[in-house]
């Protein structure tokens, strides 16, 4: 039975209460009309790969900028689950646009800069779940971010996503006609995570309000772009406006990636570690050591979370 055919049995067992379902849901049937989908961007498909095999066992996809720090927590993770320290296949490979390793039962994909790269490889990674027959996939974006307010190097799980006018709304153009998603944090994952964080860590966690920009520079308030039409005074009113309203940190994918998991009906956290404080300036002058460790602080988190889900 190919896997198409055996998802439709799946879902019709679903449909009649023949068995309840944890699996990722198809959420568009054009696909079951699609014997070989490419997933293009990560260079594998649902015809010419056994993704049954290679991808079934999967629980949780961490989602981070770049391939390096991408198959570097693969290796931590490896190392977490007692897996060894083989290094990591990047299975997306064949292609650069995107890199993909596994350890065990959980996957490590680098998403680029910004929503539009993130939706790419998102979408192929819910289709990669779903065609390989995941059950209870978490979702995990582990980045970083300008904090507002708070020490560099704390970590924020956001509790709630905005845009820049501070709704909790990921717009999209779709056939020329704006569409609105709703970014819907799940509270309980948020707060499973935000229980873990230990009093002795050498970070701090906070929960928090993401506003994900659509730009590093003019989109998150700074001065130091190559353009520029505010002065440090209104960055610094803007900056303590988003204070107030509970803003704790900035960065670029949080929107997209929460409204595509509820969309996808897949849980789903962001967990930043905060780079700077935007109330002291705007560029990241920190040592590229300090900086490549604090990178390593959500990263810490989502381990720790994955390895009690697993009862490790
Ligand atoms: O560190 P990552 O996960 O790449 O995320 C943040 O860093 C990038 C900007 O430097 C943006 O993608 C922003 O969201
Ligand atoms: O200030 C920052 C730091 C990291 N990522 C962002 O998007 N903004």
């Amino acid at each position: 039975m190919d896997i198409l055919e055996d998802n439709r049995a799946y879902e019709t067992a679903v449909e009649k209460k023949c068995i309840s379902s944890c699996r990722v849901p198809l959420h568009n049937q054009n696909l079951l009309s699609i014997p070989n989908d490419h997933l293009y961007h990560i260079a594998l498909s649902s015809g010419d790969n056994d993704l049954r095999q290679m991808f079934g066992d999967v629980k949780f996809v961490c989602f981070g900028g770049t391939p390096s720090r991408m198959e570097k927590f693969a290796r931590f993770m490896s190392r977490e689950l007692g897996l060894g320290t083989a290094p990591a296949h990047n299975f997306a490979g064949n292609t650069d646009r995107y890199a993909l390793y596994k350890a065990g039962p959980v996957l490590s994909v680098s998403h680029g800069i910004g929503i539009p790269s993130l939706s790419i490889v998102f979408q192929e990674i819910v289709k990669l779940v779903y065609y390989a027959g995941c059950e209870d996939v978490t979702f995990f974006r582990i980045g970083t971010s300008g904090g507002i307010g708070l020490e560099p190097g704390t970590v924020v799980i956001s509790e709630s996503v905005v845009n820049g006018q501070l709704e909790p709304i990921y717009k999209q153009i779709i056939l020329g006609k704006q569409v609105e998603r709703p970014a819907v944090v799940d509270q309980d994952l948020a707060q499973n995570l935000h229980n873990l964080a230990l009093e002795d860590d050498r970070y701090k966690t906070v929960k928090g309000t993401t506003l994900c920009a659509d730009d590093f520079y003019e989109g998150q308030g700074r001065i130091d772009g190559a353009f520029c039409e505010h002065d440090e005074e209104e960055k610094m009113l803007w900056l303590r406006e988003m204070h107030e309203a509970g803003v704790t940190n900035l960065e670029m994918e949080s929107l997209g990636f929460i409204a595509m998991c509820h969309r996808a009906n897949i849980k789903g956290a962001v967990l930043c570690v905060t780079l700077l404080d935007r109330f002291e300036g705007d560029g990241i002058t920190t040592n590229l050591q300090l900086l490549h460790e604090w990178q390593t602080y959500p990263q810490m988190l989502a381990a720790r979370f994955i390895k009690s889900t697993l009862g490790l």
